[in-house]
């Protein structure tokens, strides 16, 4: 998942740009990038790193001008080069663009291109989206000037030709003034939060962004619907192409911040809310199970813990301590670097642990590299018993959409289901509680774990009730991904990795 920012109305404004990228930094560790607008004049800078390494006080005063847009980035498609960094330009008419998200069709969209001898200089998926929304702006119509009335009719042309998940920011001149714009899919899968402060208003994946910045919060962009943004004038909306409401539900139990409002929905009360849930499963199919202290397994588990622990009435100990220095390990780009960083993230706390029955929690179970490195720990350090409730489904199918788990092969849940010897069809694997219950006793007996216990899909369904996509559990994809964009996504992937 990526982050996205856009100021304009600000001095400096790359400079509060960059401040905001560090806000969601956990969104994307691999590369960053900002780009700013001054009169005629667009400047951008990216590359490999975390924003506070890439962006010093000489290259943020070049990135001069009162609006800016930036990315922080973890490669969803292509590979981790400075090339494939985002922002991109566009210079006809001159227009500098960032996403969140995964363009599905994008080796179509590349044809697309290429059939009028428009090439790319990146592996990203938003080079060829700005190109083609550069191009349905001046068909037919060159101008010195745009107007709304353009970029509209362009999107549109570009949401009709563009499929998948996406949040865009970019800057651009608009009647000769310059301007903001942020819009959603017509699913609105990735999030956009914006925020206004006197005349200056602000768009971004998560609304940390604004607290940090002292922006109120003014709602979320809506799905399918593009907002313009000027300085000291009232923003302008308009709706390109709306489809349903299908935000990611796994936004709530992972990537967001927890202090973060997402489709105005607080992620902290929403993980409060799942670790109830959890407890209600566990004590609906886990009667008989006894154990010690709750034990959140850091960072992302900690709000669900608390209230795990409440409902069962059990108390919560901190049983691992994380290393401050070190990131997240999901979205590392190799499994051998998630697993070097597991060793140095996660220490345990001896004297809780020893001679105790634990319950581990942990938000999600994607490839394993987490329960496996905590076990081997636990088992050192003397625990009695480790049990394990994880506050979302078992993850069995890939995401196309922007989370880096685009093949099953990755998955531990459908590896483990596919040695039971259960028989997929397609995407679309459902999980009944008889089955649920036969998989955990498995995953339990691999991990070497003395119990594991999963949220239901069903219990999952309560938090967002129906509007969310929570395709990697339930397999319920709203964007339609063929199997040509699907090879894509991951021969992308996989081929820019070791
Ligand atoms: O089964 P796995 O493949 O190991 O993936 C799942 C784990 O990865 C994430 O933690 P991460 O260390 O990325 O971030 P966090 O500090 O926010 O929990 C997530 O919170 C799980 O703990
Ligand atoms: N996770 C994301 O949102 C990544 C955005 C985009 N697909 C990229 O790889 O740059
Ligand atoms: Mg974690």
């Amino acid at each position: 998942m990526c982050g996205i920012v856009g100021i304009i109305g600000v001095k400096d404004a790359s400079n509060k740009v960059a401040m905001a990228l560090q806000a969601i930094q956990h969104r994307g560790q691999d590369s960053a990038g900002i780009g700013a607008k001054k009169g005629n004049h667009f400047r951008y800078y990216k590359d490999i790193g975390l924003v506070h390494n890439i962006f010093n006080e000489k290259e943020l005063k070049r990135l001069e001008g009162r609006c800016a847009i930036g990315h922080v980035r973890y490669p969803t498609i292509g590979g981790n080069s400075k090339e494939d960094a985002q922002p991109f330009y566009s210079r006809w008419p001159g227009i500098i663009m960032a996403h969140n998200g995964n363009i599905t069709n994008f080796e179509e969209i590349k044809e697309h291109l290429l059939s009028q001898s428009i090439f790319l200089s990146s592996k990203c998926d938003i080079e060829p989206v700005l190109y083609i929304l550069s191009n349905e702006i001046i068909r037919d119509n060159i101008k010195r000037v745009y107007s709304f009335k353009d970029v509209v009719k362009g999107l549109k042309e570009t949401y009709k030709i563009v499929k998948g998940a996406y949040s865009l920011v970019g800057i651009m001149s608009i009647d000769g003034k310059d301007t903001m714009f942020a819009a959603r899919d017509p699913y609105g899968i990735r999030p956009a939060v914006w925020g206004k402060k006197g005349d200056s208003y602000i768009v971004c994946s998560e609304s940390v962004c604004l607290d940090v910045l002292d922006f109120d919060y003014m709602g979320s962009i809506k799905p399918g619907h593009v907002v313009f943004f000027r300085e000291g004038e009232d923003p302008v909306e308009f709706e390109i192409e709306k489809k349903g409401f299908a935000p990611c539900i796994f936004e709530y139990i992972y990537f967001a911040r927890p202090d973060s409002k997402i489709n105005d929905h607080c992620v902290y009360e929403k993980r409060m809310e799942l670790g109830r849930l959890l407890a209600d499963e566990f004590k609906e199919r886990k009667r008989g199970i006894d154990f010690d202290i709750v034990v959140p397994i850091p960072d992302t588990s900690r709000p669900s813990a608390i209230t795990f622990s409440e409902e069962t009435g059990k108390p919560i100990r901190e049983g691992f301590i994380k290393n401050r220095y070190s990131g997240r390990t999901f979205i590392m780009p190799t499994q051998g670097d998630r697993a070097s960083a597991l060793r140095l993230k996660l220490n345990p706390i001896k004297a809780e642990i020893k001679d105790k029955s634990v319950m581990l929690i942990d938000d999600s179970i994607v490839r394993g590299n987490t329960v496996k490195r905590i076990v081997e720990v636990l088992k050192g350090k003397g625990a009695r018993e480790i049990h394990l409730a994880i506050y979302s489904p078992p993850v069995i199918n890939p995401c196309y959409y922007g989370i880096d788990m685009s093949t099953h092969e990755e998955l531990i849940a459908y590896k483990v289901l596919k040695e039971m010897g259960y028989k997929f069809n397609g995407d679309s694997i459902r999980l009944d509680k008889k089955l649920l219950t036969k998989l955990e006793e498995k995953l339990a007996e691999k991990f070497g774990l003395n119990s594991l216990t999963y949220l239901s899909t069903e219990r999952l369904n309560l938090l967002l009730e129906n509007n969310r996509c929570a395709a990697c559990f339930d397999g319920d994809y709203p964007v339609n991904v063929d199997e040509k964009s699907r090879r894509c996504i991951v021969f992308d992937r996989l081929s820019s990795r070791d």
